[in-house]
């Protein structure tokens, strides 16, 4: 009888969806700037600094949540709701899943097998599935130990650093390199420069429009000696970035595992399972190809979002204080926070809720792409449209978020100062959406708990101090570039003790 039924059901079900398809041209286009002859778009994609205001001022102007704008055969589809988002990329996760080819960084640069870059195939798919077996979301206690070691190290570093966000970096890429590789504690360090360079090149050249080899990939084969073909040198040598990157920590990692003496890692273990009656150096390449990505993937991210944190606070003493508050109930005299004091510690992770809200670290998230016609709110959405959500406006959306530019912890609290449920998480949307939603998030978000706490159970953030010994007042400096990667510029400020106890408990003297 189901057979019966299916048999009648699925072909009418599958006509009607065609016909749906057929008639989908007749819809119109999302709003947006005119489209001009030829170039239609072209010179309407923004492509300065802080595009997810541009795009909100786009919205606005249009009066639409969906924009279109098409340059030289891409179509862009931006997406400024929290509904539109849900709607499509998640709901329609299937078909809004793939991300679209870059020439720059995918075939220039050569991290187009990069599983964050791939379209929605197997290899992806191959990818995702080791870096979940290493990382899986359902045991997020698997990394505190080493959460909680980096950490201190960091706590031991901050009250002597003066360049803050470079020993972020330095506590983000010693726990990284553990998890995907198991190199570890100090033999981490030499990498960093490299990695960081890397990651800087990749969030220049994967920003939309920055290049307009990706638009007009015939460019391409412009030799780079010509006028104008500077974008050919600096992807020779950004590549030459990759290579190093991609192959440095596996091959350290893979000569310890034939030797037997890995420290279990993403790399170890996958390398260790690899099925013998299978293509060895195919599963290797997967395999370097995936770690290379959850290396990347995890290091620039939590560095940014903890140097937004560390800059709110220091721009808010009065949170500080609030906080400082909580942890003398909670802790005693000395003590350093754990992972089991998390519900305890409601404001504090308010504070993460409210630094990852005010300046989301990926604004755009990452571009989607559709991989068919489709039909949303009587518009025409064209297959491999380019999509982009606007995280930056779900999160500053006036309605969920009263004030929005305060940086105020308390909006997630109730009046029992518990984490009000009502209050929508900001980690629904800066981790992104649908099938593509960052595997590395319950990682990140505890890594940021802890340093947070940690951070503020140790000390008082307080500015720098001239030569006089008097204050500088903070400011707050965002990177104004290019890019899809919102992050703070380096900053100055100092971290002072709260009582000897704390020295005592990090095996430090700062007097
Ligand atoms: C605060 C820290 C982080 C933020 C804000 C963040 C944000 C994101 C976003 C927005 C995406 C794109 C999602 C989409 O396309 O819809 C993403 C993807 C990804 N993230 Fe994260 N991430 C963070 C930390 C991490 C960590 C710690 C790891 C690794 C341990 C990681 C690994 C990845 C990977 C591998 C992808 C690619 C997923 C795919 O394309 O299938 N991220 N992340």
């Amino acid at each position: 009888m189901n057979s019966a039924l299916a048999l009648l059901v699925v072909p009418i079900a599958y006509t009607l969806y065609k016909r749906h398809l057929e008639n989908a041209r007749q819809y119109p286009l999302p709003p947006g700037p005119k489209k001009l002859p030829i170039v239609e778009n072209l010179f309407h994609v923004p492509r300065g600094g802080y595009l997810w205001l541009d795009y909100a001022e786009m919205c606005r102007r249009y009066e639409s949540n969906i924009i279109h704008l098409s340059a030289l055969g891409n179509s862009i589809i931006i997406l400024n709701s929290a509904k539109a988002v849900s709607d499509l990329l998640d709901k329609r996760s299937s078909i809004y899943s793939s991300r679209p080819a870059t020439v720059m960084l995918g075939e220039l640069m050569g991290w187009g097998a990069a599983f964050i870059f791939r379209p929605n195939d197997e290899f992806w798919k191959a990818q995702r599935k080791i870096m979940n077996q290493a990382m899986p979301p359902t045991d997020p206690k698997r990394f505190h130990a080493q959460q909680i070691s980096s950490t201190h190290d960091l706590l031991r570093v901050l009250p002597h650093s003066d360049d803050v966000m470079k020993s972020l970096q330095t506590w983000a890429a010693v726990f990284i390199m553990d998890v995907t590789y198991g190199i570890q504690g100090e033999e981490a360090k030499p990498y960093l420069p490299t990695v960081m360079a890397a990651l800087e090149s990749m969030s220049v050249a994967g920003t939309p429009g920055a290049f307009y080899v990706d638009q007009i990939p015939i460019l391409k084969y412009v030799p780079e000696w010509f006028l104008g073909a500077d974008f050919k040198r600096k992807a020779r040598e950004w590549a030459k970035l990759r290579v190093e990157m991609t192959e440095s920590a596996f091959n350290v990692t893979k000569e310890r595992v034939a030797k037997g003496i890995a420290t279990p890692s993403l790399t170890s273990v996958a390398l260790e399972q690899m099925d013998p009656n299978q293509d060895i150096a195919q599963q290797e390449e997967l395999i370097k190809t995936a770690s290379v990505t959850a290396y990347g993937g995890g290091s620039d991210t939590t560095v940014a979002a903890l140097g937004a944190g560390i800059l709110a606070l220091l721009m808010h003493p009065e949170v500080q204080a609030k906080a400082h508050a909580e942890l003398d109930k909670v802790l005693g005299p000395g003590d350093l926070p754990t992972f089991s004091d998390e519900p305890s510690l409601p404001y504090i992770s308010a504070i993460v809720k409210e630094a990852l809200r005010e300046n989301p670290i990926t604004p755009l998230a990452f571009p989607h792409q559709l991989t068919q016609d489709d039909i949303y709110e009587g518009y025409f959405l064209p297959k491999d449209s380019i999509i982009m959500p606007n995280v930056w406006s779900i999160l500053h959306n006036e309605e969920e978020y009263p004030e929005p530019h305060l940086f105020n912890p308390s909006r997630f609290l109730d009046a029992d100062g518990k984490l009000n449920p009502d209050i929508k998480d900001p980690a629904s949307a800066v981790f992104g959406f649908g099938r593509r939603i960052c595997p590395g998030r319950h990682i990140a978000l505890a890594s940021l708990w802890i340093a947070i706490a940690s951070i503020l159970a140790c000390y008082t953030i307080e500015p720098d101090l001239d030569e006089d010994g008097n204050p500088i007042p903070p400011k707050a400096e965002w990177y104004s570039g290019p890019t899809l990667f919102n992050h703070p510029l380096a900053f100055k400020c100092r971290f002072v003790p709260r009582s000897k106890d704390v020295e005592a408990s990090l095996g430090i003297s700062l007097s």
